[in-house]
């Protein structure tokens, strides 16, 4: 029998086991491939972009490793990008850092980007079918220090202050290009390495910053606030809790943005997905992997993005939630980084659209309770892997661990050759 009639075989037996169980399996087959997943731009390059004064690095992040290959320029960007293309179902987006415009070799500082530079990115993304979301870029410049949104210097706030507003119009031009919002995320590092005595002044100054960045109203992008616990050099203090920007987006009707490695390793993220369903227009995902701090690992099939995506599956929230990832790993192939961690969050959310809820809600509402927990750790067990493979089969990519020597392949015949 070959590969593709197992598949195919192996699938039939698991939509009948699933049947038994209530999960109609076409129609979560029909919900993955609606889910589109955010493809980060800085695995590719290890966050540094193409700005003519270079990026300082620091600011709270740091990728590590040193393995070949990094793409150095747009097109080679772009053509990583392709290629995790074909490695993946679906239909995805691509999310840009306001440092990788098309600068064209000019000195452009930050408070002065505009949407001619990134009127390429927006073509390309068109003839790729993908829609494109944008963050500002407030770190490894000379004047991000430890504070930028929220330094009492005016000079240096009004800097990021206009970096950040010329971010939104940026958004806001690709939003109109694509006919569809595009989807800006904005976090800054600012901080402090020790012990501050002034939390709430730096809050106050980060309020103001925010009120006057958003006070022009847009059509065609929407914010996002993203929150850290901590940054590298900055581990006592953060400007931008995630008590901050719950707040501020609560009341101001902002996206809030839930990085998975920016909480406690022992917080729930999946946990905070219903109250901000509750409180806050939508949600924004920087899916991750956080190894005992925010290492921004590769996402894997761990417990927590099994969790997340279920939260998400059973509050019905998919069209408030913007799936989005956020990892740089410069240590190993960052295509098959990409590969791994786009088919992580989709293995993830199937779980998620293949589970028994209805059953296990019966349980719950009838007050039993070990049959919830019964069929909850048996549904574990169903073969969702059958339903994935079948997912891989029909959407023309690699099934199983066949991505691993196309992936090779591209090494061997482009990124090896970059010096
Ligand atoms: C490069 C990104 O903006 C960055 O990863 C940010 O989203 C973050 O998570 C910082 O820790
Ligand atoms: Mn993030």
């Amino acid at each position: 029998m070959s590969k593709s009639e197992l598949v195919q075989k192996s699938f039939e037996i698991a939509k009948e086991r699933y049947a038994a169980v209530g999960v109609d399996v076409e129609q979560a087959l029909k919900n993955l491939q609606k889910l589109s997943i955010s493809l980060h731009c800085w695995q590719t390059d290890d966050v540094v972009g193409f700005e003519t004064l270079g990026n300082q690095g620091g600011s709270g992040i740091q990728a590590t490793g040193n393995y070949p290959g990094r793409a150095r320029n747009i097109g080679e960007v772009q053509a990583d990008i392709e290629e995790v293309l074909t490695h993946i179902g679906g239909t995805h987006r691509f999310n840009l850092h306001a440092i990788y415009g098309d600068f064209g070799g000019k000195p452009v500082d930050r408070d002065q980007i505009e949407p001619s530079h990134f009127t390429g990115w927006m073509q390309w993304a068109k003839e790729k079918n993908l829609k494109i979301d944008f963050n500002s870029s407030s770190f490894g410049h000379p004047k991000s220090g430890d504070l930028t949104l929220a330094n009492p210097d005016k000079a240096i706030r009004d800097f990021w202050i206009e970096h950040t507003k010329r971010s939104r119009a940026i958004s806001e031009a690709i939003g109109k290009f694509q006919n569809d919002p595009c989807i800006m995320n904005l976090w800054i590092h600012d901080g402090m390495k020790d012990l501050t005595v002034n939390r709430l002044k730096y809050r106050q100054i980060l309020e103001q910053s925010l009120d006057d960045i958003f006070a022009t109203e847009y059509k065609n992008m929407k914010d996002c606030i993203e929150s850290k616990l901590f940054g590298i050099a900055l581990e006592s203090y953060t400007v931008g809790s995630h008590d901050f920007y719950l707040g501020y987006g609560a009341k101001k009707q902002k996206i809030v943005t839930l990085d998975t490695g920016h909480f406690h390793l022992t917080e729930s993220v999946a946990d905070k997905i219903s109250s901000l369903l509750l409180f806050t227009p939508e949600i924004m995902l920087h899916v991750s992997r956080p190894v005992r701090w925010d290492s921004d690992h590769v996402v894997t099939l761990n417990e927590d993005t099994i969790e997340l995506a279920r939260e998400i599956v059973r509050a019905d929230a998919l069209d408030r939630v913007h799936v989005g990832l956020d990892f740089f790993d410069a240590s190993i192939n960052r295509i098959g980084a990409y590969v791994i961690g786009v088919r992580a969050t989709q293995k993830a959310f199937l779980q998620g659209f293949l589970e028994p809820l209805a059953q296990l809600r019966e349980y719950e509402a009838n007050g039993q309770y070990f049959e919830r927990l019964a069929l909850l750790e048996e549904a574990k067990s169903l073969p969702w892997n059958a339903v994935w493979d079948y997912f891989c089969l029909s959407s023309n990519v690699e099934v199983g661990e066949d991505f691993i020597p196309a992936v090779q392949k591209y090494e061997k015949n482009v990124t090896s050759k970059r010096s």
